[in-house]
């Protein structure tokens, strides 16, 4: 089945300064100019191993193009634009409002180069000339509210997609899967009310933001029961997340019957992450989305598209992002995880009691998707 793959140089020209891992240079607080976590060589170096490894050969390049006005309006208000594209106007370009999240001279265009490459990517997958894709596209999304720039996210990729495929596909119900590790604040709020948009976190509890992707954000008004979360406790492997996987993810996508399911593929649950404690291997990422594959296969005619997020270890991300994209396109490179033996002691945890329990409380919530 022919699998679409969105990349253009760009999105590795989205600046994020000289910021020292989060915080910005500040040297009277011991802080040196460095690279922001969020750099453009993670990006590079997944592209760079798609196309070393041969896959490329396997994929549909499709071109990316501007998200238009009206497509992020849909999303976004105009007051958050103007403001991204204010900041992204600046010679030194600036912060798109948290503190920590640059806007690079230009990234306004890139920003909207991201949405505009995915919802081309979705269109695509519409008009059946690819099956599924992915769109591994700079600056991440999920963060990102209606009015509200956050975690590294100027626009929300993911939501300006879903709102396209609705008001321009012919695809009414859209499925939302987040199994970046940090949870998909933005992408919940804008669909919060919201009952043709289902969307579905699973990460790290209470890890970034703060306070957020509490199992009890369970969707308000019309929306209410369309919003699943599934924090799940650091330091949880394989088994706690194929467990979440089977108990709440595909569960909700059957009763959903979604028309498009959406993937918000961050790779930053994997084990040697710095952002997070979670400890997946490339393997988790493969088997997981088989079982995505699978379920778009028996619920939308494979209609699933992956729009990439987080993932933040240069030499261990393009290995999970491989595998991810291996299976999307139902293909194999014969590269084997080469950290898989380093991991094979520690990664290989049994699902723990209280990860079980907190899947289970999420579980709980699935009946209420109609
Ligand atoms: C700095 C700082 N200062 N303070 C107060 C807070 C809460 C800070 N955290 N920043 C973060 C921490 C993690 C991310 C992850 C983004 C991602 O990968 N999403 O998928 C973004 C920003
Ligand atoms: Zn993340």
């Amino acid at each position: 089945m022919p699998t679409g793959y969105v990349f253009h140089p760009h999105y590795l020209w989205h600046d994020t300064g000289t910021s020292d891992g989060l915080l910005p240079p500040d040297p009277s607080a011991g802080i040196p100019p460095g690279a922001h976590v969020g750099n453009a060589d993670t990006t590079r170096r997944i592209h760079d191993l798609i196309h070393a490894s041969g896959l490329l050969r396997d994929l549909v390049a499709i071109e990316p193009r501007e998200a238009t006005m009206t497509e992020l309006l849909r999303v976004h208000t105009s007051d958050h634009v103007q403001h991204i594209k204010d900041q992204s106007d600046q010679r030194g370009g600036g912060d798109a409002g948290d503190g920590y999240s640059p806007v690079g001279r230009g990234s306004y265009r890139i920003a909207r180069l991201a949405a505009g490459g995915l919802t081309e990517l979705v269109t695509r997958v519409a008009e059946g000339e690819v099956t599924n894709g992915y769109a591994l596209t700079r600056p991440p999304g999920h963060h990102a509210t209606a009015d509200h720039a956050m975690g590294f996210c100027l626009f929300n990729t993911i939501a300006v997609a879903a709102r396209h495929a609705q008001a321009q596909l012919g695809l009414p119900r859209i499925a939302i899967v987040d199994v970046d590790v940090h949870h998909g604040n933005g992408t919940q709020a804008i669909f919060y009310a919201d009952p043709t948009v289902l969307t579905i976190s699973i990460h790290q509890a209470n890890c970034f933001p703060p306070n957020s992707g509490h199992v009890r954000e369970n969707g308000a008004g019309p929306g209410a029961g369309y919003a699943l979360n599934v924090p799940l406790p650091a330091g949880t492997g394989h088994a706690g997340y194929l467990h979440a996987m089977h108990q709440v993810v595909l569960p909700a996508l059957d009763r959903f019957a979604p028309d498009l399911i959406l993937l918000a593929a961050g790779f930053d649950a994997n084990v040697f992450d710095p952002l997070a404690r979670q400890m997946l291997t490339a393997d988790t990422y493969r088997q997981m989305t088989r079982l995505l594959v699978d379920a778009a296969g028996r619920l939308c005619d494979g209609r699933l598209v992956a729009a990439h997020e987080g993932g933040y270890n240069p030499w261990y991300v393009p290995h999970c992002a491989l595998a991810f994209l291996e299976e999307l396109a139902g293909t194999t490179t014969h590269l084997p995880d080469p950290y898989a033996a380093v991991v094979a002691g520690y990664a290989a945890e049994p699902l723990l009691p209280h990860q079980r329990d907190a899947i289970e409380a999420a579980a709980q919530l699935v009946d209420r998707v109609k």
